[in-house]
């Protein structure tokens, strides 16, 4: 295996990145693009509107002529006009609430993407450092809790418990014949806000967001789906405005036939279609990860996206030590919360640990604690969840439901990574407690969304636990000014390093189902990735800026695997033997070569 590479790995993959970062946002002279509409109609199009932007000749050919004011506006002047618009409107709004100022920009920016998607998209990848924020964690989940007052116009399709029977008929009245990349979900455990019903539909939408900025998947090729089967929120069933099925959650068989019938309308229509499952309650994640994963091209997201930033993650702070990878296997790691992204978490470190160590899955789990909503789960407790048993611990060793701080002062854990979705839960006296961590950097994940479930803020860790340790949340925190003058750097532990680069791989190589073997590839790519020099520092993941770039070696990672694995067919023109013949470097490039960018391209009218 790799592990032992990785350092060495990490220097070339940082050349490489300086000089492919430019590459994959080269803008070739667009091919024409086939409109089967006319006038108007293509002004209420986002996919094909370009505003005041229609060249004159354009307006002619389209029927568009004496619609649009007599100007043309070029997109470079759009695009300033625009971001100028957005910047007055943080001007305007200082000084209130955060909660109003996220979502007068998510609205800015919605109202964009619902108008013009090419632009949407161009600002959107220009500026993702700021705007990943608004579409993505943390104000997705803000839009989320509000979804049926701010929702104006549909996005993505919604299929409800009700629709039982008549999906097959009803996935075909998708506009868009081709799709590549569906997100799913059915509004059971929104980010840490739970069950929010269908207002969860924001999860999807801000997902494939992050699709096309990142992985260039063509915004007209991407499906967000709603599965609507009730919801236990008992707020929302009380609310005269809430959109959804007002009835409790379907459970059991009930359930699973709705998801069934999804999955196979989806396939039948787009064979060759990705589907991420996200945002499900633990138990429907995992089922339906067993379910479907030998059959469909899917993969679930928070359990296995996020084992592999995890896992990336956890390497990392083995060099952000001056410790060799081989150390991993030394590594003691408390692990709270043991739901689909604990477990997933866990499960992944475990197995690395194992074969680094050439050992069983039972003895590596020995340096892992898992803590939950009862505290540490030892074999003494009654009605052990069977995911969690693999983990529980000797409670000779610590008792049965020990606190985190108990935990910790037993441990003195190298590592404390928090997936419970419980904000603040890293408190002063468990931050202080890792100061006796056997570790000399040691490091705390409070990779819990949004921003106020985040198990302790950035500036508390470093206040706290010391500044000498290494810190990752899944919500972005400015960088923290330390009292040595010195910067503690955040890191953004969210599996937006990872699902992008899945789906994008699992789509070019053509393969039908998506291995541990892909995903391994994806968590060691990204584990690569950093220089020594700047996981020293403390920087573990890349800047979102890099996400293109990060995103087409992750494509070509897991597409590379897929050809070990023997499960490519391949994609449009190019045949699992071209696929098998390429280099590594040719990988990257054909990734790259199939990202789409967003750029006016000629409008050609058929009928
Ligand atoms: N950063 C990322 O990339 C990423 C990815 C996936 C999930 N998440 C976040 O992780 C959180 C959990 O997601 P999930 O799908 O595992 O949820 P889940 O509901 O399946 O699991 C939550 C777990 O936390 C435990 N828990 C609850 N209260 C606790 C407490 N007081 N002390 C200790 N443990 C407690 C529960 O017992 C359960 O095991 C969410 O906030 C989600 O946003 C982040
Ligand atoms: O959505 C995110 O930001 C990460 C993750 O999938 C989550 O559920 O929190
Ligand atoms: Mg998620």
């Amino acid at each position: 295996m790799m592990w032992r590479n990785i350092a060495a790995f990490s220097k070339a993959a940082a050349a490489a990145r300086t000089h492919g970062s430019r590459r994959c946002l080269s803008t070739a002279i667009p091919g024409p693009c086939i409109v089967h509409k006319r006038g108007a109609d293509i002004l209420h199009d986002p996919w094909f509107n370009k505003d005041t932007g229609f060249p004159l000749t354009e307006r002619d050919r389209l029927g568009l002529r004496g619609l649009l004011p007599p100007r043309v506006i070029s997109f470079e002047q759009q695009y300033a006009r625009f971001i100028e618009s957005f910047r007055s409107l943080e001007r305007n709004t200082q000084g209130q609430p955060d909660n109003v100022v996220s979502l007068a920009k998510w609205r800015i920016l919605n109202r964009l993407h619902d108008r013009n998607e090419t632009l949407y998209y161009r600002v959107l990848i220009d500026n993702i450092k700021d705007f990943a924020p608004i579409i993505y964690t943390p104000t997705v989940g803000l839009v989320c809790q509000n979804y049926s007052g701010l929702y104006r116009r549909p996005r993505g399709m919604y299929f409800s418990a009700k629709d039982k029977g008549e999906m097959m008929s009803m996935i075909y009245n998708w506009p868009a014949h081709q799709v590549d990349m569906i997100v799913i979900t059915d509004g059971s455990r929104i980010l840490g806000l739970g069950d929010l019903g269908v207002q969860g539909i924001g999860i999807p939408i801000g997902k494939l967001d992050m699709y096309v900025a990142a992985a260039g998947i063509n915004p007209q090729r991407v499906l967000p789906i709603m599965l609507d089967v009730g919801t236990n929120n008992q707020k929302l069933l009380q609310n005269p405005l809430y959109l959804g099925l007002r009835q409790p959650r379907l459970e059991g068989e009930e359930y699973l036939e709705i998801v069934d019938e999804f999955m196979e309308a989806a396939f039948t229509r787009w064979p060759k279609a990705v589907v991420q499952f996200e945002d499900f309650q633990a138990k429907w994640a995992f089922e339906t990860l067993e379910r479907y994963r030998k059959k469909f091209c899917m993969f679930n997201d928070d359990v296995q996206g996020t084992a592999g930033v995890a896992l990336a993650g956890l390497l990392g702070t083995v060099r952000a030590q001056g410790r060799p990878l081989s150390d991993f296997v030394n590594q003691k790691i408390v692990v709270v919360g043991a739901g689909s992204a604990g477990l997933g978490v866990t499960k992944t470190a475990v197995q690395a640990v194992a074969r680094m160590a050439g050992i069983s899955f039972a003895e590596a789990t020995k340096n892992f604690y898992l803590i939950d909503k009862d505290g540490l789960v030892t074999t003494e407790r009654s009605k052990l969840d069977p995911a969690v048993v693999p983990f529980a611990k000797n409670p000779a060793e610590i008792r049965e439901g020990a606190s985190i701080v108990e935990v910790v002062k037993t441990v003195r854990p190298h590592v404390l990574l928090g997936l419970s979705g419980v904000g603040g839960i890293f408190n002063e006296e468990v931050l202080k407690a890792m100061r006796e961590s056997d570790s000399c950097k040691p490091a705390i994940f409070a990779m819990s969304n949004p921003t106020l479930n985040a198990e302790c803020t950035a500036a508390d860790a470093f206040k706290h636990a010391g500044e000498n340790i290494v810190f990752g949340s899944g919500s972005p925190f400015e960088n923290v000014q330390l009292e040595s003058g010195n910067v503690g750097h955040v890191n953004q532990a969210n599996n937006m390093y990872l699902f992008p680069g899945i789906g994008l791989g699992t789509l070019l190589s053509g393969a039908r189902i998506v291995t541990d073997g892909m995903l391994l590839a994806a968590a060691e790519c990204l584990a690569s990735y950093m220089t020594d020099e700047e996981v020293q520092k403390g920087i573990l993941y890349p800047s979102i800026n890099n996400i293109r770039h990060i995103t087409a070696e992750v494509g070509a990672a897991v597409l590379r695997a897929a050809v070990s694995d023997d499960i490519v067919e391949g994609h449009g023109d190019v045949g699992p033997r071209d696929l098998s013949h390429m280099s590594k470097e040719e990988t990257v490039d054909y990734i790259t070569r199939n990202m789409w960018f967003p750029i006016y391209s000629p409008l050609v009218h058929e009928k």
